[in-house]
């Protein structure tokens, strides 16, 4: 059994608050992290150094917390330059602690020990794309999203950077069509915070938030703002 249950089978718009650093981790409790979010982010990436020095004490505290673990790589928004075999190690570490973990799309098939590993567990993983620079083409989200289905992910996430009010749209029509797989969109920039409600009110299932003080991608809300405003929303179908 995985050390909490989580899936996307509820129609909720469910919000993630993403921990940047070591020290907001330390400093938060279950409860207070039930104020501000449904799920929350660990990115071993962004505090390997703490991770390494005291592995899962540093998150023991916040159980029965749901816990997201991700390892990013660098090409889609990790400062730094661990490689798969490097990444694979730090989600293979955190699985017993995860009710969710995150793998980027492209890396599925390089990842197959981790998915195996979360998969004997029976912990769900989300297939994520990122890109910093603009919004993907509609044929590229369709192709990661396919990609995301086939390799058997519980979602497939897309952050991308948007750049124009098109942009924008684009990104809430993609939401808002079937795609066979549960789907998380949000934008990144200037238009980060309205894309966040959109999306979500086009059927995201994962929003994504700050919690502490630093954020983990540009333009996010605090997890909280976030969540707050997500629940005054009224979908849109
Ligand atoms: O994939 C995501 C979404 C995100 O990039 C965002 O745009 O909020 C923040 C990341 O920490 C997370 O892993």
């Amino acid at each position: 059994m995985p050390a909490q249950s989580f899936s996307f089978k509820n129609p909720i718009s469910l919000v993630a608050g993403s921990f940047g650093d070591s020290q907001t981790i330390a400093s938060e409790t279950p409860d207070s992290l039930r104020q501000q979010c449904d799920i929350a982010e660990i990115r071993l990436d962004l505090i390997f150094p703490e991770f390494e020095a005291k592995g899962s004490n540093l998150w023991k505290h916040l159980h029965p917390f749901p816990l997201l673990f991700t390892a990013r790589c660098h090409s889609e928004g990790s400062p730094f330059d661990f490689n798969t075999g490097e990444r694979a190690e730090m989600l293979k570490a955190a699985i017993a602690d995860a009710a969710l973990i995150d793998i980027e799309a492209k890396n599925a098939s390089s990842m197959t020990s981790v998915i195996s590993a979360a998969n004997a567990a029976g912990v769900p993983w989300i297939a994520s794309y990122h890109d910093f620079d603009q919004l993907p083409s509609r044929q590229k989200l369709e192709t990661h999203a396919e990609i995301a289905r086939e390799a058997g992910a519980a979602a497939f996430k897309c952050a991308a950077k948007l750049r124009t009010m098109d942009d924008l749209t684009a990104l809430a029509h993609f939401q808002i069509s079937e795609h066979s797989i549960p789907v998380a969109t949000m934008g990144m920039g200037v238009l980060a915070p309205v894309s966040r409600l959109l999306c979500a009110q086009a059927g995201s299932v994962l929003n994504y938030g700050y919690v502490g003080k630093t954020e983990t991608a540009p333009g996010q809300w605090s997890a909280k703002q976030l969540r707050d405003c997500i629940h005054s929303l009224h979908p849109f179908h």
